[in-house]
């Protein structure tokens, strides 16, 4: 069913370089969050933080009531079994034919027979699309495959909580969406909650429940992807629409002078909010909100044009 991350006043730096501080949010079980921010803000490591692989300076990290940022390593190793990961570049290993590697955790944490095992792999070959693919080498298919038997080797011990770390990075914008689709639907039939770190921004904007940005140092807003979406706060606008105008800059902050440079220079109006990407059963997810929800219920007028009826999942269609 997926479960909660509950993340409390984090704090992460490598020696005298801080990455990021007083990071809280809560992931809600079963919901798909993306965190966005530019590079270099710390994703990866909050990604890594929240698996245990790094430990905070402060702040706690609570996943059933366990704190993965001071537990001991017993405890730390019995949480991670609720963890599937979909590492940058799949990270297969490279020697072994796809069935072996999405084979391998289950050889290496269960005691399951291999025609137990068998049945597993195949069936999550099947989930990802790459049946017929078993024999080939990672370095002998594409991109695209590779994300896939990435991910099918992340489901096979059927982990409550999926972290995807910039799963579109090297693919076109087609297979991104093959990619996005596969993520919706599969949050549909396995409830598990889901964090995908993304520079993508159509990526965030059609996709997830909820939407992060970390920005300077800090977690600069994390909520329903609608209160983004709607958001005028100028860091927030500026990414989620991928403008020049705003406080970030080439290398992060602009400085005063370029802000000042911009003073008096109109922002194209807000785009309108897209409908969300549905499952292809045209089954709406547990977590999936009416489209224009959020809006009303915080009385946030949307920008013209949002939600359009003419697209897949019409407001009163829940
Ligand atoms: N193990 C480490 N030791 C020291 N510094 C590290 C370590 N891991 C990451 N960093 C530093 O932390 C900062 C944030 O890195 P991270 O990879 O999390 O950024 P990111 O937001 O994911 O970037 P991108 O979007 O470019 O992938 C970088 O300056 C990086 O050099």
């Amino acid at each position: 069913m997926g479960v909660e991350i509950k993340v409390q006043d984090l704090t992460k730096s490598f020696g005298r370089s801080l990455i990021w501080k007083d990071v809280s949010l809560t992931v809600p079980a079963g919901e798909i969050c993306v965190m966005l921010g530019p590079s270099g803000t710390g994703k990866s490591v909050l990604l890594k933080t929240l698996i245990g692989l790094l430990k905070p300076d402060y702040g706690s990290v609570v996943i059933e009531g366990t704190d993965i940022a001071s537990c001991s390593e017993k405890d730390l190793y019995e949480i991670r079994k609720l963890f599937g990961v979909l590492f940058q570049d799949g990270a297969m290993f490279g020697s072994m034919n796809l069935y072996d590697n999405v084979a391998f955790p289950l050889r290496e944490h269960t005691r399951k027979t291999e025609s137990d095992i068998r049945a597993v792999v195949m069936e999550k070959m099947e989930l990802v699309g790459l049946v017929g693919a078993e024999d080939k080498l990672p370095g002998e298919i594409s991109g695209g495959m590779r994300k896939r038997a990435g991910l099918a080797r992340a489901l096979v011990l059927d982990p409550e909580i999926v972290l995807f770390d910039e799963p579109d990075s090297g693919l076109d914008p087609v297979r991104t969406s093959f990619l996005n689709q596969l993520i919706v639907d599969l949050n549909a039939q396995i409830d598990a909650t889901m964090l995908i770190v993304t520079h993508d921004v159509n990526t965030a904007r059609t996709v997830p429940d909820n939407i992060g940005l970390l920005y300077h140092k800090h977690l600069a807003m994390f909520g329903p992807r609608e209160m983004l979406l709607s958001s005028e706060e100028p860091v927030v606008r500026q990414f989620l629409n991928a403008q020049m105008i705003g406080p970030i800059g080439m290398s992060e902050e602009k400085d005063a002078d370029e802000l000042e440079s911009e003073k008096g220079q109109e922002l194209p109006p807000l785009p309108p909010i897209p409908m969300q990407l549905d499952p292809s059963n045209g089954i709406h997810r547990r977590s999936q909100r009416e489209p224009g929800l959020w809006c009303r219920e915080n009385g946030v007028t949307p920008p013209p044009g949002s939600f359009d009826e003419n697209m897949s999942m019409a407001p009163g269609a829940f």
